[in-house]
């Protein structure tokens, strides 16, 4: 079943359009993630989502419902924010059971879910304590809490992770990720700069830019298969080397000239009327291998080596202009600064795009 339905959504600011025609279908109970670079409107479609901003143009649908002028209490939906929005003179148990006793829920069922929500959430020793008297971690989960309360079709989560330290943040993530199990039929929705976030709870990735779709798909889809550049270079960190290339042959193979002036036989297939043009080819830091043969892709002086102790950095200067390559290499790599490297991958690994930055994969 449908969960939540956008039929060319568009959003404008007065001449200003920042939302470009949204078409975007969601499962009922599915986990989608909404990623992109600053200002490309992931909040402002989830505040659409939620009703808390107008829709310009388009159609919305929450379980086959038109919402488009139904006011955000009546929507079925929750929302966590980045800053908790918990109200401070209330305890944790009266913060969770704050909405529905606006509902007027019965007494028995405003607790049933205050406690099935604490219990989910590890929660239930600090019912009576005030958010002050919390960990930022523990307040997010009460923020979480509160938001199951209301036993929403669609939980929205504007990215919830990003005031909390690196290890809460991980274990506040593993939280979330048992709750979508467990709550198994709510669609969830979440935005994020995170791409851990992204590629682990996400069933299927939304990348955004400029207010419209680039490409949605599984997490690991995404990334083996990116549809073009700019998501080939959004997802993955760090992000995919991009060398420019020549196509000097076509057919079954892809014969490309690298910046460089090294020829290399791809196993992509092109038609004859891509011949002679210009494209880029990208490989990933991690798909990068040394190797001692001639049977090289580039080589370069390696210019700074960065030991982070589970793998190396290595950045390649000099290829493409005002931009490293960068290899990442397992465990603690054996090359210095100053080292003339040879570098290889596995074919399958490789990617080529072309002027428009379309894959050739694709
Ligand atoms: N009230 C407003 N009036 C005019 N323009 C706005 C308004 N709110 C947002 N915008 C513009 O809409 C675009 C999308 O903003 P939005 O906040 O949705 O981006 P975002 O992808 O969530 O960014 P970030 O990752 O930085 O939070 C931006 O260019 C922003 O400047």
């Amino acid at each position: 079943m449908t969960g939540l339905l956008l039929k060319n959504i568009r959003k404008s600011y007065g001449a200003v359009d920042v939302i470009h025609g949204i078409n975007l279908e969601i499962k009922e109970g599915e986990f989608v993630v909404f990623v992109g670079p600053s200002g490309c409107g992931k909040s402002t479609l989830l505040r659409m989502i939620a009703g808390l901003e107008e829709i310009t143009g388009g159609d919305m649908f929450i379980a086959g419902e038109r919402v488009n002028d139904v006011p955000p209490s009546k929507r079925g939906i929750a929302m966590v924010f980045q800053s908790y929005a918990l109200y401070p003179h209330m305890t944790v148990y009266d913060n969770m059971a704050f909405g529905m006793r606006i509902a007027r829920e019965s007494k028995e069922e405003i607790d049933r879910r205050v406690r099935a929500a604490a219990d989910m959430l590890q929660l239930t020793p600090y019912l009576d304590r005030l958010p002050k008297a919390l960990s930022g971690g523990q307040r997010q989960r009460v923020a979480i809490g509160r938001a199951i309360c209301r036993n929403p079709k669609v939980f929205l989560f504007d990215e919830p992770l990003s005031n909390l330290d690196a290890a809460l943040r991980v274990a506040t993530r593993i939280e979330i990720a048992k709750l979508s199990e467990q709550m198994s039929d709510t669609t969830m929705i979440y935005v994020t700069h995170d791409q851990v976030e992204a590629m682990t709870l996400a069933d299927r990735i939304v990348v955004l830019s400029a207010g419209h779709i680039e490409q949605v798909g599984a997490p690991l889809e995404l990334y083996e298969r990116p549809a073009n550049l700019f998501v080939a270079r959004f997802i993955g960190s760090p992000a995919m080397n991009v060398i420019p290339a020549a196509i000097t042959a076509t057919g079954q193979q892809t014969a490309v000239t690298l910046a460089g002036g090294k020829s290399v036989t791809l196993d992509i297939p092109t038609n004859a009327s891509e011949n002679g043009k210009t494209a880029s080819f990208g490989v990933r830091p991690e798909d990068l291998q040394v190797t001692g043969t001639d049977d090289f892709l580039f080589e370069g002086t390696v210019s700074i080596v960065e030991a982070l102790g589970e793998v190396t950095l290595l950045y390649i200067e000099g290829l493409v202009e005002n931009e490293p390559i960068i290899a990442k290499m397992p465990g603690i790599a054996q090359v210095g600064r100053g080292d003339k490297v040879r570098f290889t991958a596995d074919k399958a690994k490789l990617h080529l795009f072309d002027t428009r930055g379309q894959s050739y994969r694709a």
